[in-house]
């Protein structure tokens, strides 16, 4: 788990050029649900290509905890599942570390499973909004004891007699609807969730591939996603995906770093997870994607980035926000190089991420010479252009991997060094950040 042990300063100094081929690590979101299905599934899954970042192995723990044998061989995982209402009682608190992600999916796959859980995690974690999964799973019969707030620690009673639910989402979210869908898996008869907006699609995706029936239909309300309660998973192959989210890291640092040429291979560009790409293509980023192809049923391609001196700032469609969500911080770096104004807005989610996301990058980036405006729910940023962002500045990651990485892009580009007082969160989501962006030239060092 990040932000227990003694801080990783780090200073990020003007780079160049970024040349060679950048391999990211699995996808966190489909890493976390192949464990997690794969739990609820009845025999062996073996999973290859899985993210070994901290949050996702703090949801292996958690999977074992609950009942299911979780093995890694060489790289190779297997989940040995206790079946759809199958899971034990743990019999200690289920510390899940910085992830979201984790702790609230596996919330809902507990949730209607007669057992009784008590979560955890660090301080990012325990100060975030657990409410809008616990008021879900009430509905399906569920009981949670929290701090103010739905705050962790919070000991969740799983519904001994679940009953299906029909949930229109309150905002937003992927962790949510896969919350509710996963607690539906446990209750007999249809559960349905309705998303106004569309958001990241794995969990339906990989509940079909894991032999539940699940559909989806797009209505005046949204998009309606129905799953029939009580199926027997079957195990599965799977080979997880590169993470869009960590390709954009090497992608946005080609791109303001002078002669640049970066290769990012065998992109997932599913379009629930692909905004941020088209958004620096929209602000005329040098960027394309070689060798398109379909793999495992989703759309892929090879990345390719190259310094883009003539940005230019655009208003970010809003309804393309969940669709870039995680992005929205290292955008933020790529904008003030671009010129002219960068607007964001219908962002509210990022302020309840592992930091309050928009304040954590406006601070850095004033500090650093940027003019950023901000309100509740939006934020705009007024480019520099290239050359001219100052940096020289100490800035905080505030237990938040997408802020640490973000500063380290945003160095590589200022005229004086941006020194990052804490770069250890990073090995939640992408721990081979450091050595993947110095063979691609990038000046990172501890200090
Ligand atoms: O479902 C997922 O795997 C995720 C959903 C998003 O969170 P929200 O659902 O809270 O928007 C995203 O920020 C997170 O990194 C991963
Ligand atoms: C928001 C994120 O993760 P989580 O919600 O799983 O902590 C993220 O990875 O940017």
């Amino acid at each position: 788990m990040s932000g227990h042990g003694t801080p990783v300063p780090m200073v990020s100094s003007k780079s160049g050029p970024l040349t060679g081929e950048a391999n990211v690590p699995g996808d966190k979101s489909i890493s976390h649900r192949s464990l997690i299905l794969g739990a609820l599934a009845i025999g062996e899954t073996k999973i290859t290509g899985l993210l070994a970042g901290e949050d996702v192995l703090d949801t292996a723990k958690a999977m074992r905890a609950f009942g299911a044998e979780v093995t890694e061989v060489d790289g190779t995982w297997s989940v040995h599942g206790v079946g759809v209402g199958g899971f034990a009682e743990p019999d200690n608190v289920i510390d899940c570390g910085n992830s979201g992600t984790g702790v609230r999916l596996i919330m809902g796959a507990m949730g209607t499973s007669p057992v009784t859980a008590t979560f955890t995690g660090d301080a990012s974690l325990r100060s975030r909004p657990m409410g809008r999964i616990t008021d879900p799973l009430a509905e399906f019969g569920a009981r949670a004891y929290g701090r103010t707030g739905g705050r962790l620690p919070l000991t969740l009673v799983g519904a001994a007699d679940p009953v299906p639910v029909r949930y229109l989402l309150p905002m937003p979210s992927a962790q949510v609807k896969s919350a509710v869908l996963l607690a539906g898996l446990n209750a007999p008869g249809e559960t349905v969730v309705i998303e106004p907006e569309p958001t990241r699609d794995h969990t339906e995706r990989m509940l079909t591939g894991f032999g539940a029936e699940v559909s989806a239909e797009q209505t005046n309300e949204g998009r309606v996603i129905t799953l029939k309660g009580r199926p027997e998973l079957k195990p599965q192959t799977i080979v997880v995906p590169r993470d869009p989210s960590s390709a954009a890291f090497p992608v946005c640092a080609a791109l303001i770093t002078e002669g640049s040429d970066v290769l990012v291979p065998n992109i997932g560009l599913n379009p629930t997870r692909a905004g941020l790409f088209e958004t620096l293509r929209d602000m005329g980023a040098d960027l394309s994607y070689e060798n398109p192809r379909d793999e495992g049923g989703e759309p892929v391609a090879d990345l390719r980035a190259k310094f883009s001196p003539d940005l230019e700032g655009i208003e970010v469609p809003p309804e393309r926000a969940a669709s870039m969500i995680d992005e929205y911080p290292v955008l933020s770096v790529v904008a003030a190089f671009a010129r002219g104004r960068t607007i964001m807005r219908g962002v509210k989610e990022l302020r309840v991420k592992e930091s309050d996301r928009i304040d954590a990058m406006a601070q850095g980036l004033r500090a650093a010479g940027v003019t950023v405006e901000e309100g509740e729910d939006w934020w705009i940023v007024e480019g520099r252009g290239f050359g001219d962002v100052p940096g020289g500045v100490t800035v905080e990651s505030r237990l938040d991997h997408r802020i640490a990485m973000s500063f380290a892009v945003l160095g590589f580009a200022t005229e004086q060094p941006v020194r990052i007082d804490d770069a250890s969160p990073i090995a939640t989501s992408f721990p081979i950040f450091e050595s993947l962006m110095a063979t691609l030239g990038a000046k990172l060092e501890r200090v």
